[in-house]
């Protein structure tokens, strides 16, 4: 504690919100309160008086008790030792803790979120001499932090001058100097490895670009059908079980970002449980190693009051930032921004400000827009392009999507995976419904694809929405008037439609194969699908019976072959191709020959 002027008293306690007099605060900063020393953050002045957020649980805090100024804004550690950590929603290690502590966390219990005493071997940048020009985002030099990810050790914001010393290379703690800078007005700042940052603050760059390639997740609907930008920003909205966890999880292993943060703010705890297991087993298909060593976790405990969700989204997107501000593509998954917005809501009602839509406060829309603003891709400082692509899971109650929080996400996010409960409960997965998911990059995403996989990409893409769409209005047709209603066309419209939904859409996470799906199978199953409605339409046009083509044990086999060959085996998808196209044509020129026998 740094400002021992700034100490108070408490007068009173309602829930999470405790009001002390404590003049000379300023808003936003982070006080000790009470006997425990527990963690909170001024939300706003009232005169003398200080309204202070509580991060944990107030109970057996008593009006008199002591409270105390830290001295600065809720912060987070920034240096090597982040990646492959677990966290609690004020980025308190969550292992070391449990040593400390035990199971259950002890309140007010206070633990950096960086090793003091573990030695990084730093490699100095080897172009950088003293007496160089340097300002924020200059290399210093670099970390080998994990297997998997190089930490460049960057001049912090705010640090502009002349390099007066660097560190040799050699092993150092987070806290050894390894740089000094003089700055214009003579001032020195001692450099280490790590340095603190203020959560609510986006951290600077230099500039803000347009994303220019597709986030590659695996997963055909996303990718093929409703692309993700790396660094866009996107909502999973579903209902409860409808899939929300497996899809986050599925874009968290398989897409190729180079940093994945998890913020797990307020599902439910067994859901959060499931996560703390689930992650540290899963593997990383593109290093081999584990997903952990590029993986951050932060986890709100239950113990932990519905508030303290507010934080954690901001805990989890200054470490994305700083990630990118080193020039990688950061993923940041946020389950749920429901259970965030319900803090907000919470503490608005707390302190008595007049309610909006649902409990929910007027700045609602503008708190959401504001996060969401912090993805983004940029150019750093120094080391070329960096991006976070921010995707939050939305818990509507009930699964309506016109509530406050999913109705405003969506004026805001670009790409929308809407999930439905009638999907999942037909055990189509993943439940993500083409008609009321939208994606605003699939402009973008064409070039790429027309660039790296095929440039009939968008053609294609175009025929099976639409073609999906039909069956929308068939299916209509056929519940009021059953299906004797249509034509052979129109059944074989049905039948295409069925290709698309269950041989390229439908993609179990269970299944070895499955799971992953490269863009060049992704568009190889799609131009089949295509490719089979649009000869068996041309073959109706010749006469040929719907129900012979029904028969075609091919339809079967394009409903399988998602599953029975992996990306690296298109070859064998060709040679189905071609199976195809050999079968269509014999029926074709069976056709064509009875045409002529019967003129
Ligand atoms: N892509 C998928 N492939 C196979 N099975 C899936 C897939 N997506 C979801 N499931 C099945 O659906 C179940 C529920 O999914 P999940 O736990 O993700 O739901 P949820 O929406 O997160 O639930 P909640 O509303 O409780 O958060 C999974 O346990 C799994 O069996």
């Amino acid at each position: 504690m740094t400002d021992t002027n700034k100490s108070g008293v408490i007068r009173d306690i309602n829930g999470p919100i405790v009001t002390i007099d404590l003049p000379g605060i300023r808003s936003g900063e982070q006080v000790k309160i009470g006997e425990l020393g527990l963690f909170g953050e001024v939300i706003s002045l009232r005169g003398q008086q200080a309204v202070v957020q509580t991060y944990e649980s107030t109970e057996g805090v008593r009006p008199g008790e002591p409270a105390v100024g830290v001295g600065w804004p809720l912060s987070v550690e920034l240096g090597p030792g982040l990646m492959g950590g677990i966290f609690d929603g004020v980025q308190r290690p969550l292992a070391k803790i449990a040593l400390e502590s035990g199971d259950y966390i002890r309140r007010g219990i206070s633990v950096p979120a960086l090793d003091r005493g573990k030695q990084w071997e730093f490699e100095r940048s080897e172009t950088l001499e003293p007496g160089a020009k340097v300002g924020p985002g200059t290399v210093l030099g670099t970390v080998q932090e994990t297997q998997t990810i190089q930490h460049r050790i960057l001049i912090p914001p705010g640090v502009e001058g002349e390099l007066e010393e660097i560190a040799p290379p050699g092993d150092y703690d987070i806290e050894s100097t390894i740089a000094r800078v003089r700055d214009a007005k003579g001032t020195v700042h001692r450099l280490s490895m790590y340095h603190r940052w203020p959560v609510r603050k986006p951290r600077p760059y230099l500039q803000r670009d347009d994303g220019v390639s597709p986030l590659i997740t695996g997963q055909r609907v996303i990718d093929t059908f409703f692309p993700q930008l790396k660094g866009g920003k996107g909502a999973v909205p579903g209902p409860f079980g409808a899939g929300k966890t497996v899809v986050q999880q599925q874009v968290a292993r398989w897409s190729n970002a180079d940093i994945v943060i998890y913020v797990g703010c307020g599902e439910r705890g067994n859901e959060l449980v499931d996560v703390l297991e689930t992650f540290p087993e899963l593997d990383d298909p593109y290093s081999g190693r584990k997903l952990m060593e590029r993986t951050l976790l932060v986890a709100n405990t239950s113990n932990m009051p519905v508030v303290a969700r507010e934080a954690s989204v901001y805990v989890g997107i200054t470490m994305a930032e700083y990630y990118r501000d080193m020039g990688y593509d950061v993923v940041m998954l946020a389950d749920s921004t429901s259970r965030w917005a319900e803090a907000l809501r919470e503490v608005s009602g707390r302190l008595g400000q007049m309610p909006v839509e649902e409990g929910y406060p007027a700045y609602l829309a503008s708190r959401l827009a504001a996060v969401y603003e912090r993805a983004g891709r940029i150019e750093t400082f120094d080391a070329g392009p960096g991006s976070v692509t921010l995707i939050g899971a939305v818990s509507p109650p009930g699964g309506d999507f016109s509530e406050p929080v999913t109705s405003h996400t969506k004026d805001i996010i670009e790409t929308f995976w809407a999930l439905s409960k009638e999907l999942a409960d037909a055990r189509h997965y993943p439940s993500i419904d083409w008609v009321t998911s939208f994606s605003g990059h699939v402009q973008t995403a064409a070039q790429w694809w027309h660039k790296e996989v095929d440039a009939k990409w968008e053609k294609r893409r175009a025929a099976a929405l639409a073609l999906l769409a039909r069956d929308a209005e068939l299916l209509r047709i056929v519940n009021l008037v059953g299906p004797e209603a249509l034509s052979s066309a129109q059944r074989w419209e049905l039948e295409g439609a069925s290709l698309i939904k269950e041989g390229v859409l439908q993609q179990s996470a269970l299944d070895d194969i499955d799971t992953f799906c490269s863009p060049a199978k992704q568009f190889a199953l799609l131009d089949l699908a295509i490719s089979i409605f649009n000869q068996g339409q041309t073959l109706i046009e010749l006469g040929v019976p719907v129900t012979e083509l029904q028969d075609l044990p091919l339809l079967a086999k394009m409903r399988r072959i998602k599953s029975m060959y992996s990306s690296e085996e298109l070859d064998q998808i060709e040679a189905f191709r071609k199976e195809v196209d050999q079968a269509m044509e014999a029926i074709r020129i069976e056709y064509a020959k009875q045409g002529e026998v019967s003129s």
